[in-house]
């Protein structure tokens, strides 16, 4: 239940970390412009294993992907609480309201 908070704090630890003991720390040394394409390929994969691949390999996709937008919100000082946060907001309206009240 606590996945998302605990690895929120794991990531803010490893960023410290040695690059070459720590992917996490390693993403961070490359920098955010790495770490965006790694979210946007995370994406693309998870997208082609709901469309070709076994269920096991959509939920590692999925996986990898949470993780890396993790590590992106970590790289851009935003605390999970502030998309969650969001996400409650939206509770109840419907998603189409939600689309209409953008594109005014
Ligand atoms: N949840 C994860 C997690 N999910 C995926 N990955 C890594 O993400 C990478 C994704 O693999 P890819 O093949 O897409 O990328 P790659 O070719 O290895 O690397 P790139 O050069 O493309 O960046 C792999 O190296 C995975 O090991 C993760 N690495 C770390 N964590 C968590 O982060 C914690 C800290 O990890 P370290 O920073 O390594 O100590 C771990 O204990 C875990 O809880």
């Amino acid at each position: 239940m606590d996945t998302l908070p605990r690895l929120e704090r794991i990531i803010a630890e490893r960023r410290k970390a040695d690059p070459q003991a720590s992917y996490v720390a390693q993403l961070h040394a490359r920098g955010l412009p790495v770490i965006a394409r790694k979210v946007g390929e995370e994406a693309v994969e998870t997208a082609i294993a709901a469309l070709t691949g076994e269920r096991e390999e959509l939920v590692g996709e999925a996986a990898d992907l949470i993780f890396h937008l993790m590590v992106l919100l970590s790289a851009k000082d935003i605390p999970l609480d502030a998309v969650l946060a969001e996400l409650d907001r939206r509770e109840g309206v419907s998603g189409l309201d939600e689309k209409a009240s953008r594109s005014e």
